[in-house]
Parts: C-alpha cells; structure tokens; sequence
C-alpha cells in the first residue's frame, strides 16, 4: 500500500503580520487550512497563552544563542516543536536534543544561509537525532524579505540523503517560490507575508499544499 515518506506541513509565520490578537489570528489560520502555527518566538508567556486557544502544532523557532535557558518554559507553556540554530550548538546539541524531548516536544536544527548543509549531519545521526530540519532561505529575523533560491541546493542534497526527513524551508515563500521549494523537496514551509498579505489566505495555503503535495514521493509497504 503506498504511502507517503512525509507530509505537507503549511505553516502560517505567527509573527509577520501585523495584528493585535495572535489567538483570533492563529483560528483564522487554522480555519484556513493551515496544518502548524509557526512561531519566531521565545516568550512562554505568549505560547501559553496561545496554547488555551488552540491545540495546534505550535511550531516555534528559537533564534537564541542560549536555547537551552527556554527549553523549560517552552515546554510548559505547550509548545510542539522546538527549532534551535546549529550555528550556537556545535558542541552541546546532544543535550539540547535530550532536554527538548524530555518535555514533549520534537527537535528540530535550523540553520542559516551561511552555514553549509554538511554542519546538521552529525545531529541528524546517532542518538538523540533531530527529527526536522529548517533551511532558512533569508536571514533569520524578520519576514517580507526576497527567498535566496541558492538555499535549493541544500535542501535537494538534504532530501536525497535522509528521504523521510522533515524539511522546512522559511523566508520569501509563496505562490512565486513555492515550486521551486518543493520541486528540491521541501515539506514544511513557512509563510508570513504571503499569506498575511493576501486577501484569500486560504487559497495561498491551498496553493502551497497542492505544489508541495505534488513533489512528495510515496513509498510503498
Ligand atoms: O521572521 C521570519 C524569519 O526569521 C519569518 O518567519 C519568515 O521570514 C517568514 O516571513 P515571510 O514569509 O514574510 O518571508
């Protein structure tokens, strides 16, 4: 029976738009269609309160140089998924990992435009591996920036090496850059303005599911 190595994930970037009320956003979102709630953001406070209107994947990515210091309150707080950046974890990844996944939450390496692909292998094998990685295609920081198509030849190598692995992509996606993400085998992607900025967000995160869905390759069992 075929299934598929992994899945689309669309995930609306909580903090690109501009908008008083992140739970009303992050239903809008949801109601929408959208599979994670991204989250550049490292306040438990925030993600705890999202978490009492919402059981969305609450996908956060921790743009820190200390990660390990928001483990903890992160994982009270409800967050899924904790993404830390390899550049600031070379040596201690291992219990980063360890730590994330004592609270119930599932490890992910993000790494940025600088950095060589070659540097998250190590975390992806052996014990304790990350189960996500995302290939940022701008600098991390703030959204609305032009995607680096470049950032293509990572993910290619990535998705020909480990097939069934999680990879998103976040920065400049969009109806314009999207088939170029998936063709090199993206299935997480991130998307602030693109979606925020449009009048029908449902038919962006439509359009992103379709293009990403396209590219998936099944396995058979
Ligand atoms: O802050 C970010 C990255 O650090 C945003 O998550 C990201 O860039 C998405 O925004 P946009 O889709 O507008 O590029």
């Amino acid at each position: 029976m075929p299934t598929t190595a992994v899945e689309a994930k669309i995930a609306p970037s909580m903090l690109s738009s501009d908008f008083a009320n992140l739970a009303s956003e992050a239903e809008r979102m949801i109601s929408f269609g959208a599979d994670w709630l991204h989250m550049d953001i490292m306040d438990g406070y925030v993600i705890a309160s999202l978490r009492k209107h919402t059981k969305a994947y609450l996908d956060c990515h921790l743009m820190v140089t200390n990660p390990l210091d928001y483990v903890d309150q992160l994982g009270k707080a409800g967050a899924s998924g904790f993404t830390f950046h390899v550049e600031v974890s070379k040596d201690n990844w291992q219990e980063i990992v360890k730590e994330i996944k004592s609270k119930g939450m599932r490890p992910g390496v993000a790494l940025k435009p600088g950095t060589p692909i070659e540097d998250v292998y190590p975390l992806l094998e052996g014990e304790n591996p990350v189960e996500m990685v995302l290939v940022m295609t701008v600098e991390p920081g703030f959204g609305g920036q032009k995607f680096i198509p470049d950032m293509m030849n990572k993910v290619r190598t990535l998705r020909e090496k480990y097939p069934k692995l999680d990879i998103e992509v976040d920065g400049g996606l969009g109806p314009s850059t999207i088939d170029e993400a998936a063709a090199a085998g993206a299935n997480c992607i991130v998307a602030g303005s693109s979606v925020f900025g449009d009048p029908e967000p449902g038919r962006v995160i439509s359009l992103l599911r379709t293009s990403v869905s396209k590219c998936l390759k099944p396995n058979f069992i």
